[in-house]
C-alpha cells in the first residue's frame, strides 16, 4: 500500500526540519523562536528546506480541517479586525522593550474598553503577536516588537486602513470618490505620511533589495549612459545604481511635490551624476535617454495608463534604446513554494482592489529581449527592446 500523504508531509517535514537546523547550528544561530528578541530573518541558504516545511506543514494543517473551516479559517476576516485595532491605538509602542503592562493600562491609553482590548489583543496573541507571560499582562513577542518601530505601525496601520476597506469594497467606494490614491491620500498630511512610512516599508523588504538590480543586470556593459528612473521616488535606487557604476548619468522623474523634498537627499559625491527632475509620466517624454527605467511603477496601473505611460516614451527612444522593467512577474500555478504564491496571489488582488491594477506575467505582445527573475527577489527585471501595443 502506498504511503498515506500525511506520513508523507511528515516525513518531508523531519527531513527538512533536520536540515534547518544543522545550517542554523554550523552558524552558530539559535533556533527560530517567537521570542521579542528572536532574530527577524534567516540565513538565505535555509531557503530550499524552509519552502518545504512551510509548505509541507500548511498542507497538512489544512487536510487536518474539515471543509466550512478550511474556507472560512476561523472567521479570518476578524485578524484585521485586531490588527487594526493595534496600529490605529499603537498598542506595540505602549509596551516597554522586555517588560509587561495590565491590560487595564492598554485599555486606558487607547481610550478603549478593557473588555474589548483583552478580546482583540487575546484574538492578535492567537497570530503570535503579543503573548500573555502571566494571567492579564501583555508582553511582546518578535512580531509585535517589530511594530513598536513606528514606521512599521504605519506600515500596519496602512494595511488596515486603507487596503483592506479597499479590498471590501473597492478603493474608490471606500473613499466615496472618483479621484485617484494618489490625490486622495496625498491631500491629508496624516494618511500621506503614513502611506510613506508603508512604502518605506515594502521597499526595505529583503526581496526587494536595490542589489537584485545592482547584481543581475549587466549595467558596467552599457558603456557612458544616460538613465532616466521614471517614478524614481527618493532616488533610492538611483543612488544605489550609481554609487556603483560610474557609467550612469541617472535623471529620476517623479511629481513635482516628491521632486521638491527628495532632490535634498543626493549625497555629495553623487550630484554630478543623479539628479531629479519634475516630470508627469503621462506627457510625452522630454529626455531622449539611453535607458528607461521603470521599477515598480506599472503594476499600479491598469493596461489602459500602462500604454499611456509607454506611449509617452515614443518619441524620445532614439536606436539602441532600453526600457528595463522591474516588477513582479506573476508564476504560473503551481511553480514555485505555495506560500509564495499564495501571497504574491494576495498581493495581485490588492493591487485590483487598490489601484484597479494587476500583477503581471510578461506580456508577449512586448517584444522582450530578456527577462531575469533574481533568486530571492520579488521583482523580476524585463528588458524591453520595441513595444508593439495598441
Ligand atoms: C510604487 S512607487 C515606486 C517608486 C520607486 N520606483 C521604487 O521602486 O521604489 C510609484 C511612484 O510613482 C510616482 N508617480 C505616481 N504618479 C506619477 C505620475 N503621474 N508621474 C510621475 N510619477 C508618478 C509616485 O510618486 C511614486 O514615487
Amino acid at each position: 500500500m502506498s504511503q498515506s500523504r500525511i506520513l508523507q508531509l511528515a516525513a518531508i517535514i523531519n527531513k527538512s526540519v533536520i536540515a534547518i537546523h544543522e545550517i542554523l547550528s554550523a552558524n552558530n544561530l539559535n533556533s527560530p523562536s517567537f521570542d521579542e528578541y528572536a532574530p527577524a530573518s534567516f540565513p538565505e541558504d535555509i531557503s530550499g528546506a524552509r519552502d518545504a516545511v512551510l509548505d509541507a506543514t500548511s498542507e497538512l494543517y489544512d487536510l487536518l480541517l474539515e471543509p466550512l473551516t478550511l474556507i472560512y479559517k476561523h472567521h479570518g476576516h476578524n485578524n484585521s479586525v485586531c490588527l487594526q485595532a493595534i496600529a490605529r491605538f499603537n498598542i506595540a509602542g505602549m509596551i516597554p522593550p522586555g517588560g509587561q503592562i495590565p491590560f487595564g493600562e492598554i485599555a486606558e491609553k487607547a481610550g478603549l474598553n478593557e473588555q474589548i482590548a483583552v478580546r482583540l489583543l487575546r484574538h492578535a496573541m492567537t497570530m503570535r503577536i503579543f503573548c500573555e507571560p502571566h494571567p492579564g499582562m501583555v508582553a511582546h513577542t518578535q512580531a509585535s516588537k517589530t511594530l513598536a518601530n513606528p514606521i512599521m505601525n504605519d506600515w500596519l496601520r496602512v494595511g488596515t486602513e486603507e487596503m483592506w476597506p479597499a479590498a471590501v469594497a473597492g478603493f474608490s467606494l471606500s473613499n466615496d470618490t472618483t479621484e485617484s490614491i494618489y490625490s486622495i491620500i496625498g491631500s491629508s498630511p496624516e494618511r500621506a505620511v503614513c502611506f510613506s512610512n508603508a512604502m518605506k516599508v515594502f521597499a526595505t523588504r529583503p526581496d526587494y533589495d536595490p542589489s537584485f538590480l545592482i547584481e543581475n543586470y549587466d549595467w558596467g556593459a552599457l558603456g557612458k549612459v544616460q538613465v532616466v528612473d521614471i517614478g524614481g521616488a527618493q532616488g533610492h535606487i538611483a543612488t544605489e545604481l550609481a554609487r556603483r557604476f560610474e557609467n550612469l548619468q541617472i535623471v529620476v522623474q517623479d511629481m513635482d511635490e516628491v521632486v521638491r523634498i527628495a532632490k535634498h537627499g543626493v549625497p555629495e559625491e553623487l550630484k554630478q551624476r543623479v539628479c531629479f527632475m519634475a516630470h508627469d509620466f503621462f506627457s510625452p517624454q522630454p529626455i531622449k535617454a539611453d535607458v528607461f527605467y521603470l521599477r515598480w511603477i506599472l503594476h499600479n496601473w491598469s493596461d489602459k495608463y500602462c500604454i499611456l505611460i509607454l506611449r509617452a516614451l515614443i518619441s524620445a527612444l532614439k536606436p539602441g534604446a532600453r526600457i528595463i522593467i522591474q516588477e513582479v512577474c506573476m508564476p504560473s500555478p503551481g511553480s514555485i513554494p505555495l506560500w509564495k504564491e499564495r501571497n504574491l496571489r494576495a498581493e495581485d488582488l490588492n493591487m485590483g482592489a487598490i489601484f484597479n491594477s494587476l500583477e503581471r506575467t510578461a506580456d508577449l505582445r512586448f517584444v522582450i529581449k530578456s527577462v531575469i527573475e533574481p533568486k530571492g527577489s520579488a521583482l523580476g527585471i524585463i528588458e524591453v527592446l520595441w513595444c508593439t501595443l495598441d
